[in-house]
């Protein structure tokens, strides 16, 4: 059984592009069972960023930022971490005898370190271990027809004896290190471009020689060293290997996906599903070419779907910062959960549906999260709903409304929302920029609470009301184009007696269509905002705002701001 495509010879220059790329052939797998499940728990998470990560930088972590990973690794809760690749680097090797002398090692964690089969590698792997508790050490070669033919020159067979003979050295030397407890994971490397059976035959020869049973399991690592297919033909391969394996309780099957096809992330699910107990990934998927599989996405998936995820991500921002500053490499601003704009809408009715979104969730009392737009509490990542909606020229009422509601405190009507967003709008096109809440504020506060031209409320006062009358008759001071005068109106409240007296004494006829007011702030700090939609003799409707500590006063200056804006 073949299952891997080989390229046809290509022809450079006659050949349409795509011609010299073979398709991936499928897995013969007809009763899968991978699709028909769930994923119902977190699998064992191991981190390799100061390894597979490490070994991608353009400038790899020195002590002070490998420190920096291996602590922040340890604050989100994983148990195990591939530290390094003890072998390969000074600096990899002093950084395993650090934390091993320093006694920077919970219990409960457990290092990993990577080594090729070359007895020297495997030696010098051990002097760097030594002392530990608990390692997994871990060894691969590559498997893969092409990396068999093109890097090895060697058959099936001479592979076999590489990842045997290199089993057996690492049995031997454990054997010499008891007060070390050795935990031996071995990864065909290059595994997706692997026949099948034949990554099963070589890691079936290392379970044997290392004599793994269910008491001392053998991790097998499957990577997708380069990832080379669809998902769904991940998910075959890893299903294939778990119910083809003579002995499938002796070993733990970890993954260790690439994203390389930029679906590094749903081949990591659906390997889960397919039966894979552990899974391989670095921070935010930094790793060789276009990354590992970002365990973030991978956990956070796992948190929405109302699974625990067994890591700690409570501050992300602060995750972020870790990783750009180990890494030198930015998190992009649409990452997934991590990005600076993924908790932002600007779009109008993605708006408008988040804010009336949250507004629902408050007055629920079922505590599940359901609000469109936002797969996840911003708040559980340690984010806040201040970012969540942003103005610019995209956006719609509903974001405006819930800025000033969320920054000052103002719950604009519904149809002042409609009236306002045309000002907003305006600036929004004029500047082509986004606008700070301070800017709607400002445009707000211009628009309709700043506004005492022509007319502008100096004070009032009421008459004390007749013995057989209902009407009040309320005296208003009032300055307009600068010249002051008296007016005096009645009515049944103070709204209708200002009215009266602007229609006698000023000329100017407004008829209520609604009046609403709320109170924004509290205690002796508050102030009442008052809001009245007028219509005016030539039909036009508009609305007017007005805000003061005394309730009278802010309807009075609600009138007076409609009077003005109905004058320009
Ligand atoms: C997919 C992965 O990410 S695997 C991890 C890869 N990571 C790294 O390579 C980073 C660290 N590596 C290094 O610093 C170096 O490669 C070292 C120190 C490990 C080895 O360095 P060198 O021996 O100088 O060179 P190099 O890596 O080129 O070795 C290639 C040789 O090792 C052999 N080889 C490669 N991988 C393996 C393996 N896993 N097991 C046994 N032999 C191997 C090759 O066939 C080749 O043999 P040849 O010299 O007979 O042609
Ligand atoms: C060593 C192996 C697991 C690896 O890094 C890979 O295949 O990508």
């Amino acid at each position: 059984m073949n299952h891997i495509a080989t390229p046809a010879a290509t022809s450079a220059t006659s050949a349409a592009k795509h011609e010299k790329y073979v398709p991936f052939a499928p897995v013969k797998l007809t009763d899968r069972q991978w699709p028909n499940r769930t994923i119902e728990k977190a699998p064992v998470w191991c981190s390799v960023d100061l390894r597979d990560g490490n070994q991608a930088l353009i400038e790899p972590m020195g002590p002070d930022r490998k420190r920096a990973m291996f602590d922040a690794l340890l604050k989100m809760g994983f148990k195990e971490i591939e530290i390094g690749f003890p072998a390969a680097s000074q600096t990899d090797f002093d950084f395993c005898r650090e934390i091993i002398e320093g006694g920077k090692i919970p219990d409960g964690v457990t290092i990993q370190v990577l080594t090729q089969a070359r007895e020297e590698l495997i030696r010098r792997t051990f002097e760097g271990i030594k002392g530990a508790k608990r390692a997994i050490v871990h060894l691969y070669n590559s498997t893969s027809e092409l990396q068999r033919r093109v890097v090895f020159g060697l058959d099936r067979q001479g592979i076999v004896d590489i990842a045997v003979a290199g089993t057996k050295l690492i049995k031997q030397l454990a054997a010499e290190h008891p007060e070390t407890e050795i935990v031996l994971q071995y990864s065909p490397e290059s595994f997706t471009g692997t026949e099948l059976e034949f990554a099963l035959e070589i890691c079936e020869a290392v379970m044997e020689t290392w004599g793994a049973d269910a008491a001392n399991k053998v991790i097998l690592n499957l990577p997708a060293t380069v990832e080379m297919s669809t998902p769904n033909i991940h998910a075959d391969q890893i299903e294939w290997f778990c119910r083809n394996m003579k002995n499938r309780d002796a070993a733990i099957i970890s993954l260790h996906p690439h994203n390389d096809r930029g679906t590094g992330v749903a081949a990591a699910e659906l390997g889960m599903l397919a039966g894979a107990d552990r899974v391989e990934g670095t921070l935010f998927g930094n790793g060789e070419r276009t990354g590992n599989v970002d365990v973030i996405t991978l956990a956070l998936n796992l948190l929405t779907q109302g699974v625990d995820p067994e890591l700690r991500i409570d501050d992300i921002n602060e995750i972020v910062r870790v990783a750009e500053y180990c890494t030198q490499l930015p998190v992009h601003p649409r990452h997934p959960y991590a990005g600076e704009l993924v908790f932002t809408a600007f779009s109008g009715s993605h708006q408008d549906a988040i804010n009336k979104g949250l507004k629902a969730l408050a007055k629920s009392n079922h505590g599940t999260w359901e609000v469109p737009y936002l797969p996840i509490d911003p708040q559980d990542l340690g984010r806040s709903y201040e970012a969540v909606i942003r103005i610019n020229s995209q956006s719609g009422k509903g974001g405006i409304a819930y800025v000033l509601e969320k920054d000052y405190g103002i719950q604009i009507p519904r149809r002042l929302q409609i009236e306002f967003s045309k000002t907003v709008q305006r600036i929004a096109d004029e500047t082509g920029k986004e606008l700070a809440p301070a800017d709607i504020h400002n445009a707000f506060k211009a628009e309709y609470l700043d506004i005492d031209a022509p007319l502008a409320l100096i004070e009032h006062s009421t008459e004390p009301r007749g013995p057989n009358s209902g009407a009040r008759v309320l005296n208003v001071v009032v300055s307009r184009d600068g010249v002051v005068s008296t007016l005096k109106g009645s009515g049944k409240g103070p709204i209708d007696a200002f009215l009266d007296a602007l229609r006698q004494g000023a000329g100017i006829d407004l008829h209520v269509v609604d009046y609403r007011e709320h109170a924004v702030g509290e205690g002796e700090d508050a102030q009442a905002c008052a809001y009245v939609e007028v219509k005016t003799n030539d039909e036009r409707t508009l609305f007017g705002v007005g805000m003061d500590a005394d309730i009278v006063t802010a309807s009075l200056r609600a009138l007076v701001s409609a009077a003005n804006r109905a004058s320009r």
